[in-house]
């Protein structure tokens, strides 16, 4: 913004005064202003006459938080004073990480979403809509903001939110709430970020229906004139930000792979529920196998939901075969997919997607399977047939790993690795506690969203939170220290083994994935070795002599810095 600047002292320099200073989060204090403060920016008379410190306000805060009756009012609340006061929110989101990321994050950010237009209050982001494509120039002209002032932007068209479906304008929501993990854990400076919504209209009827609603009240806009959007809103946003990273956001898996192949080798960009999940699945995966004492490339994978995510986990678990000995087709042939289809066989050939196509099943493999009444293989059919060692839920169907089908698969192989990711919490496939007690405690489990230990025959469980929040932050700080020019494969790759690396297994009850207490720490390493990567992919415009120390210089850190008037 350009009435707010940063000195080489460290400082921020504005030429606002009164009352407008306490109007912008980035730069308003409330009471922890000091009198010098006060009275250089023109604040007299306009705060109660105590000053707190940061700390003592984040103790409010918290109580204040506490307070709200349940967790779509926190979630409010804490919008709220990120609005209000931007330093304060991280200072209390980070230190509360635990406690408050399921507030901000997955899953009453689902709820959050669902509610957008009714607990509206003020703006935050940038909203494009398809029916204004020549105005996306405005909007980001109206943010004031020069250059070399954004390192990231996170967009979504809100096609597949979670799996919560289409949500339109409130997948702002996501964006907000992803850009929040991103400071929270890597430290990505909040000033520099932007959430982007692209309105492209809903299919929600409820959504349409509601004369509350208060985003473009029409269905959704496909084909040609979504194409041109997307173009504009890349091409607009990189003649603003040259730098700045693209991350693309729960939309619909037909764009989402559309984009991914326009733009994935030519700008800064990806797709987190394709790439940023395919990460830390392959990571929880790489511990699991650890623990198995087989191969990767000697199990034999279902995987229960083949959309973005899904599919996502598949070509990366594929990529690390191929790494492991196979070849491509063989590889390939590790996987079983199913859609609302049932499982894919070539009988869908002319029906998937393209991204689907690698894992169909061929018709002769399933010749004497067993169809339901609508001839299509079940899940539970597959997993009795194929006996799998390795399960994914990337549906979006709560429940969907039955007690019957989880003791089928426990039948078959010592040590099951089930791994339900769906997202917010009621639309996981399974419970771990279930999963624990259907497999005699054997079952190696990871899931999307928090769930609390299990304690099973005396032994207490961590579950694993196999969350693309574990790579995302990482892998933006790790492309903004080098600017990277692309992101590539190998850079997925070292997130995930960072990952793998900082679990303890020796710990009993350990979970495959590390504690969300350490979100921060993983990161940090997720970003260091991203940076490599960059640098010996050939990728990386900077090439830092001491990655680590470029690193954790680059983080932002909650605290107040001076303010000085200009
Ligand atoms: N843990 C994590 O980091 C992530 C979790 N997810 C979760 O994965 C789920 C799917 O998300 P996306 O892949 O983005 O959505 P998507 O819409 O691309 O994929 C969902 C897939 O599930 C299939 N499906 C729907 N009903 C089914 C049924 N009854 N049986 C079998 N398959 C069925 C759909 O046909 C589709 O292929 C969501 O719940 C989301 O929250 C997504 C990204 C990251
Ligand atoms: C975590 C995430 O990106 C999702 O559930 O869509
Ligand atoms: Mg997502």
């Amino acid at each position: 913004m350009n009435n707010v600047k940063k000195t080489k002292e460290g400082y921020l320099e504005t030429t606002l005064t009164g009352k407008d200073v306490l109007s912008i989060p980035t730069l308003n204090k409330g009471v922890a202003f000091s009198e010098e403060e006060r009275q250089e920016l023109g604040l007299e008379g306009l705060l109660p006459p105590t000053v707190l410190t940061l700390e003592q306000q984040a103790e409010r805060a918290y109580k204040q938080f506490l307070a709200q009756p349940d967790r779509l009012r926190q979630n409010v609340y804490l919008s709220d004073l990120q609005n209000r006061n931007e330093v304060l929110f991280y200072k209390l989101l980070t230190d509360k990480l635990r406690e408050m990321l399921p507030v901000v994050y997955t899953p009453t950010v689902g709820e959050a979403i669902q509610e957008y237009s009714h607990e509206y209050r003020r703006p935050h982001g940038v909203y494009l809509s398809i029916d204004n494509i020549d105005g996306i120039e405005k909007a980001f002209e109206n943010l004031h903001a020069t250059a070399g002032d954004i390192d990231l932007i996170v967009a979504t068209d809100s096609e597949s939110i979670l799996g919560i479906g289409d949500w339109g304008v409130g997948g702002i929501n996501i964006a907000i709430g992803k850009l929040a993990v991103y400071t929270a854990a890597a430290g990505i400076d909040p000033s520099r970020v932007i959430p982007v919504v692209l309105d492209v209209g809903t299919n929600n009827e409820k959504l349409l229906n509601d004369p509350l609603y208060i985003g473009n009240h029409h269905k959704r806009v496909q084909g040609e004139k979504y194409e041109e959007f997307i173009d504009a809103y890349v091409k607009t946003a990189l003649k603003f930000f040259p730098k700045a990273l693209l991350h693309w956001e729960d939309l619909g898996n037909k764009n989402a792979r559309n984009i991914m192949k326009k733009y994935n080798d030519k700008i800064l960009t990806f797709n987190d529920d394709i790439q940023g999940t395919g990460a830390i699945t392959l990571a929880g995966v790489l511990a699991a196998v650890k623990k198995t004492g087989t191969k990767l490339k000697d199990h034999r994978v279902v995987i229960f939901g083949a959309g973005s995510a899904g599919i996502g986990i598949a070509d990366q678990m594929r990529d690390t075969m191929v790494l492991e000995g196979l070849s491509e087709e063989e590889a390939n042939n590790a996987f079983w997919t199913l859609d609302y289809r049932g499982l894919l066989t070539d009988q869908f050939e002319d029906e998937v997607l393209d991204f689907q196509k690698p894992y169909l099943r061929s018709s002769d493999e399933v010749s004497g399977w067993a169809r339901d009444e609508k001839g299509q293989i079940s899940f539970a059919e597959t997993v009795r047939r194929v006996k799998p060692t390795i399960l994914i839920g990337t549906s979006g169907q709560g429940g969907a790993f039955t007690e019957e089908i989880i003791k089928e698969m426990a039948a078959h192989t010592e040590r099951p690795v089930i791994m339900p990711m769906s997202n917010p919490t009621p639309l996981a496939e399974a419970v771990p506690e279930d999963l624990f007690k259907w497999t005699d405690g054997r079952a190696l489990v990871a899931t999307g969203s928090p769930f609390d230990n299990v304690e099973y025959n005396g032994i207490e469980h961590e579950i694993g939170q196999s969350n693309n929040a574990f790579v995302f932050p990482g892998l933006g700080l790790g492309s903004i220290v080098t600017e990277s020019k692309i992101i590539t494969k190998g850079m997925f790759v070292a997130s995930a083994n960072a990952i793998a690396e900082m679990v303890d297994h020796e710990k009993p009850g350990a979970g495959l994935l590390p504690s969300i207490d350490k979100l921060q720490e993983v990161s940090i390493q997720v970003a260091i070795e991203v940076a490599k990567a960059a640098i010996e992919d050939g990728v990386a415009r900077k090439t830092p002599d001491n990655i680590e120390q470029a690193v954790k210089d680059a983080m932002w850190i909650p605290e107040y810095k001076k303010i000085v008037r200009a």
